[in-house]
């Protein structure tokens, strides 16, 4: 059976404007990521982000995403701007993941076929959770496209989100289908890659919380 969780968590991820952070918090999601992958449009500098930090309320969670960077940077990039959780979406093994003393949530790349015949679990037991999303092993997560949810590992064993595509369209049937721990979402809540918008923030909120409802 599926759990009923009382509060679906909410991740706004590739925000690169602070007013986008101080209304992400004013609209009480759990957490804000700054994105440092290589390739990403929304891809912010460490000193941009530790501005950004600042505009968060607390309890507000700051993640760091990267994927596939060097060991140096992230490590800078945690000195710098002092996350609270790290996200990773490349091909790093635990052992890289949970070498900065902060714990990590792992991206599983839900868009081709998974080779490790291993749990999730066996191969990141550092790991704080999962984070699912539709992009292929080795490709570029933030694309704003879904995957067949029915894919998602029956017992993960850790909490996990799920991630790809999700907007105030489809997050209510999301979290009703699948029931996440949370939620996670960058295209679905802007108006081109980092802008945030307002309205779009508000609503997918909204529809969350509505889903949570349905699901008591
Ligand atoms: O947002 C990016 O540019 C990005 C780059 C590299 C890896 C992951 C990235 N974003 C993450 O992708 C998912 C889903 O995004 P979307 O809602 O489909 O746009 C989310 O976890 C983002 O944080």
């Amino acid at each position: 059976m599926k759990p009923n969780y009382f509060r679906t968590r909410i991740k706004f991820c590739g925000v690169t404007r602070a007013g986008d952070v101080r209304l992400a918090s004013e609209l009480g999601v759990d957490a804000v990521g700054f994105v440092f992958a290589h390739q990403s449009r929304r891809r912010v500098e460490a000193e941009e982000a530790r501005a950004m930090r600042s505009a968060l309320a607390p309890f507000v969670d700051s993640v760091a995403l990267f994927k596939d960077n060097t060991q140096e940077e992230v490590r800078e990039i945690v000195r710098h701007m002092r996350p609270s959780l790290l996200q990773f979406h490349g091909s790093e093994d635990d052992a890289f993941c949970r070498g900065f003393g902060v714990p990590y949530l792992k991206a599983i790349a839900m868009g081709g076929d998974d080779e490790s015949t291993l749990p999730l679990r066996a191969r990141f037991p550092g790991a704080a959770g999962f984070l699912f999303d539709s992009h292929a092993p080795g490709g570029e997560g933030g694309s704003g496209e879904t995957f067949d949810w029915a894919r998602i590992p029956q017992d993960p064993g850790k909490p996990w989100l799920l991630a790809g595509g999700l907007s105030a369209a489809n997050v209510f049937d999301a979290v009703v289908v699948t029931r996440p721990w949370g939620v996670d979402v960058s295209s679905g809540i802007e108006l081109s890659p980092g802008i945030k918008d307002g309205d779009l923030m508000r609503r997918f909120v909204e529809e969350v919380r509505r889903a949570d409802c349905h699901a008591l």
